[in-house]
């Protein structure tokens, strides 16, 4: 998909598409609860449907309206054997989360995805899911997908992750649902916190102390009503676009800004960016606000430590805002990066410095010495959704035409990207 440099400014207001994370979750935990879950806002995207069809295949009835989905919750015990292999798709939180509810099965399942999933790290879930005395299995014996899982019944443990994973806490957590006691994870920074907010909306008992969450097995789970916030995730490239474009002015309707979600809000407020908190509220304990963005002069920051679980999936964009931002971003501690959908630090290494940017790869990060032009070229996504729409924000200030391949990979956590983009442009 090609995009020429043709935007003055953005201008307008926008409801993003409703948080992915979230969104997994409640179609997760409302087929193992007793009674009907309603979600609202749901994020139609090709990782969150994954989910839903995983879960049609073990016998929960899934109704999709137009405004809606109605989950038909099985309860805890009442998931069926599927019949086929269940397919995660693109979608991590979708291969993680599922394998600590399947281990706790009466039944045993096999779960692979599409060629990036075949090559994401499944031993950070293996590992504790063995100590709690389950029987996974990683059928080509490299610690990925295919995985086949038998079912048993588990021991409580507490489990000191080593990676600030919400992927890996959650997949505990679930398991800890069907274990003999109480279930924790400490992990060395807190990663977001959906699952203990949903699971304890639905009637689960769970506990958090600062980096460790606890639960107690076999609740009585209760459908209940998701109202899914705007992800913050998607509002990222608006944020950055609105910010780096002149004279912008965005209004972002009703994105989520859980505190372990909201550090591109830090990030942002320490380049000197401009972006007005309004309306805030809480539902189902997750905050949401509308988010006014204006574009704003910016000036080069550090982030690192505690910061990077929450900014996770916005360090390809905000490797794009420091690109234009004055002085030097340097980016610490987000090794992580490396085994998403891509090698994101590598790509926006690589693809960056290929637009004309001062950008220089670290172990665990990078350098960016900002202030440079910007010229088009022909950006590789990878089929990484988080790599096409950074650069489409790129573009917007790059000289020439920006080509960006697979572009359409964004149908994973935003269908309507490119359309949305398109409706702000003046
Ligand atoms: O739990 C979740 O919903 C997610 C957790 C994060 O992954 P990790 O837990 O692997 O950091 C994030 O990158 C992903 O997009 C969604
Ligand atoms: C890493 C991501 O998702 P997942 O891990 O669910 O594939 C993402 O959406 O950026």
């Amino acid at each position: 998909m090609k995009f020429t440099h043709t935007t003055r400014s953005l201008k307008g207001e926008l409801t993003v598409p409703g948080d992915k994370s979230i969104s997994h979750r409640a179609v997760m935990f409302g087929s193992l609860a007793e009674g009907t879950t309603e979600i609202t806002h749901f994020l139609r995207g090709a990782d969150c449907l994954s989910t839903i069809d995983c879960f049609r295949k073990m016998g929960v009835e899934i109704q999709e309206f137009q405004d809606r989905i109605l989950v038909h919750g099985k309860g805890l015990h009442g998931l069926h054997a599927p019949a086929s292999i269940l397919d995660c798709g693109n979608s991590g939180t979708t291969t993680r989360l599922i394998s600590g509810i399947l281990a706790g099965q009466a039944f045993s399942s096999e779960l692979t995805g599409d060629a990036s999933i075949q090559k994401r790290p499944m031993g950070r879930i293996i590992t504790p899911l063995l100590q709690m005395g389950a029987s996974v299995e990683s059928l080509r014996g490299n610690g990925c997908v295919p995985l086949r899982i038998q079912g048993r019944s588990l021991k409580g443990i507490h489990y000191q992750s080593p990676v600030a994973s919400a992927q890996v806490k959650s997949c505990v957590l679930l398991a800890g649902l069907y274990s003999d006691g109480v279930t924790s994870v400490t992990e060395p920074a807190l990663s977001r916190n959906h699952t203990e907010l949903m699971l304890s909306y639905f009637g689960a008992r769970v506990t958090a102390e600062g980096t460790t969450a606890s639960i107690a097995p076999d609740p009585v789970l209760c459908g209940a009503s998701v109202k899914v916030p705007g992800d913050i995730s998607s509002a990222a490239y608006f944020l950055a676009a609105a910010l780096m474009v002149p004279g912008s002015e965005v209004l972002l309707r009703n994105v989520g800004i859980n505190p372990t979600r909201d550090g591109i809000l830090r990030v942002i407020r320490s380049m000197g960016g401009q972006v007005d908190i309004l309306n805030e509220t809480t539902a189902g304990g997750e905050p949401t606000a509308d988010l006014l963005v204006h574009s704003s002069s910016l000036h080069g920051t550090v982030i690192e430590g505690s910061l990077i679980p929450t900014l996770i999936d916005e360090i390809p964009v905000l490797a794009v805002l420091a690109a234009a931002a004055e002085g030097t971003t340097v980016i610490r501690n987000a090794e992580e990066l490396k085994v998403k959908e891509s090698n994101r630090l590598d790509l926006m290494v690589d693809s960056l410095s290929r637009m004309g940017a001062d950008i220089e790869g670290t172990v665990d990060g990078m350098i960016i010495r900002g202030g440079r032009p910007l010229h088009g070229t022909v950006i590789d996504s990878h089929l990484d959704h988080r790599i096409a729409m950074s650069f489409a924000v790129a573009s917007l200030t790059a000289d020439g035409e920006t080509d960006i391949t697979n572009a359409e990979c964004v149908n994973i956590s935003y269908p309507a990207f490119y359309e949305d983009l398109a409706g702000l442009m003046l």
